[in-house]
């Protein structure tokens, strides 16, 4: 949130006389934004906006860092008794760097006067809980699993001391097994909380939306397996602090899988309105997913590369190999409600932006669709993109100008080709500044809807010739067809339905910023 430049000749609410590394200088606290600057030549002036401000704490308060078992239990933010003899104040806060990264930074300021102190935390401190939305109580959930299986050490170093020192309750629950997050949520209180955030990677955040949708489900009363049905907004707020293999979601966010980024999203409390999708069969809503839903090479990837979980995230480079050799290609058919906008004619969605909040404030801009669509083929892979999909290894990700919040997914249809076709498709995910939207070989729609049926007979034809196919019919068709990838987690029903929910979910997090070539790289800087 970008508040107006302070006029520095108007009135200040607050002003005093402070002491930062032997200096003396001038503080004034205007209009939200913190102003200090040096008395005597050479002048230099700083200037914080509030909504950068984590806390202000006196300076003989210590932040304690806790281990996991301890932090276990619900846990209260610490006495704020007033040190009535401290003269010194250390505000802490955040900066961007030109990377998307935000980094805490502290100022200590010293007045001879304990009262003068008092009161410049106090105001500090009101002015935090009474103009910004900050989460005053989070669950957490940390998957010790998941990733490099750092889960912990994300909690015990960054999470857990960042938390205490802005005086944020939490609790906090270690995920023990798959399917672990959904039963707490489906069954714990959550009316003290404001958010919900976890620690681990996609497939983790599923989990906390998947469970919170599903119990706002049942205490509205809604029956989630009409594929027509329009699912429920959670009240809570949700979160992710990377701490999985690709760490997709984190990235399309924030623009970065820094821990210490994420968490300061977190404190923030400004949110962003997230599109989901729902996947449904013909019977039962099966998954409901934030990042990538992806059908053929990418499903069998998956599936593949659970066996070597062990690997740690280098199971995707080992099973990738085997899967890019072994893919035939699969027959489908993909009906889709399309926008007449193709996505590569679109701005790339960053903070503030204006195609995410137009969609926020308008009900429903079906007027925009404009009709059915029918493709049909082999395909070497089938994805619905919900983000860019971007990670570290690779920048631009499958749709780079996919928006998080337009009411709709960017399908990439990749057609079934060469080896060499293949590889180079791949190739063009990893790079920094190319997009798949050229390849002859790749079509790319935007749609609100989309229903994927796989052909098995045709391609029981297609495979008749080679070895895949042995034995009973029932394995001709395990064989025949691919798996789903959705968010991570495998979907073993070919045929299925999509709609997108358009922001349903609040995700804590400012976004990316795209920062001008020229501009200060960070909202706190020295005239
Ligand atoms: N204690 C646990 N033991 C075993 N599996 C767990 C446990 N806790 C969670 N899980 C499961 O771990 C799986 C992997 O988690 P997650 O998707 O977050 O990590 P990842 O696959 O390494 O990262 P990414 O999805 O970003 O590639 C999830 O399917 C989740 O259900």
């Amino acid at each position: 949130m970008q508040l107006p430049e302070p006029n520095c000749d108007d009135e200040p609410m607050l002003v005093t006389t402070v002491v930062i590394k032997r200096k003396r200088c001038w503080l004034r606290f205007h209009r939200g934004y913190l102003i200090w600057e040096t008395m005597k030549a050479p002048i230099a002036r700083w200037t914080l906006p509030l909504t950068d401000v984590l806390t202000a704490t006196y300076g003989n308060e210590a932040a304690t860092s806790l281990p996991l078992a301890e932090a276990c239990k619900e846990m209260q933010p610490a006495e704020q008794v007033v040190p009535a003899t401290s003269t010194t104040f250390v505000l802490h806060y955040a900066a961007r760097d030109t990377k998307n990264k935000w980094r805490r930074h502290e100022v200590v300021m010293s007045h001879d006067d304990s009262r003068q102190v008092a009161s410049w935390v106090k105001t500090i401190r009101n002015y935090l809980a009474k103009h910004t939305n900050r989460p005053r109580k989070i669950l957490f959930f940390v998957n010790p699993f998941g990733g490099k299986r750092k889960g912990f050490k994300i909690w015990e170093k960054t999470v857990q001391p960042l938390m205490t020192l802005v005086g944020i309750e939490f609790k906090v629950i270690v995920t023990q097994r798959p399917g672990h997050i959904e039963e707490v949520l489906m069954n714990c209180e959550l009316d003290s909380y404001q958010a919900a955030v976890c620690i681990g990677g996609d497939g983790t955040f599923a989990a906390l939306f998947n469970g919170l949708i599903l119990r706002s489900a049942r205490d509205r009363r809604i029956n989630l397996n009409d594929p027509a049905v329009e699912l429920p907004k959670p009240r809570l707020a949700v979160g992710v602090i990377p701490g999985g293999s690709t760490d997709t979601l984190a990235y399309s966010l924030h623009g970065s899988t820094d821990v210490e980024t994420a968490c300061i999203h977190v404190i923030f409390g400004d949110c962003s309105g997230l599109d989901v999708s729902s996947v449904h069969s013909e019977k039962q809503l099966l998954r409901v997913y934030a990042s990538i839903l992806s059908y053929g090479y990418l499903g069998d990837v998956l599936r593949d590369s659970e066996k070597f979980r062990w690997m740690g995230p280098q199971r995707y480079d080992y099973s990738g190999f085997k899967k890019i050799i072994a893919n035939k290609g699969y027959e489908g058919e993909i009906a889709l409600l399309s926008e007449t906008d193709h996505p590569s004619t679109c701005m790339k969605c960053t903070n503030n932006c204006n195609r995410c909040i137009e969609k926020s404030r308008t009900e429903d801009s079906q007027d925009k669709v404009s009709s059915w669509l029918t493709v049909r083929g082999k395909f070497f892979m089938v994805n619905g993109a919900n983000v860019s999909c971007a990670c570290s290894k690779s920048p631009m990700g499958f749709s780079p100008h996919c928006h998080i919040g337009d009411g709709c997914v960017d399908i990439i249809l990749v057609r079934h080709t060469s080896l060499l076709n293949n590889i180079r498709m791949l190739w063009r995910l990893s790079s920094k500044d190319k997009t798949l939207y050229d390849l002859p070989f790749v079509e790319v729609y935007r749609a609100r809807e989309f229903v994927f049926r796989a052909s098995h007979s045709l391609n029981l034809e297609s495979t008749a010739s080679t070895d895949c196919i042995v034995g009973t019919e029932s394995s001709v068709a395990r064989t025949a067809v691919s798996v789903w990838n959705c968010d991570g987690e495998v979907i073993d029903a070919p045929s299925v339905k999509i709609k997108v929910h358009c922001q349903l979910l609040k995700v804590l997090s400012r976004r990316m910023q795209v920062p001008p070539p020229d501009s200060p790289s960070c909202f706190c800087f020295r005239l």
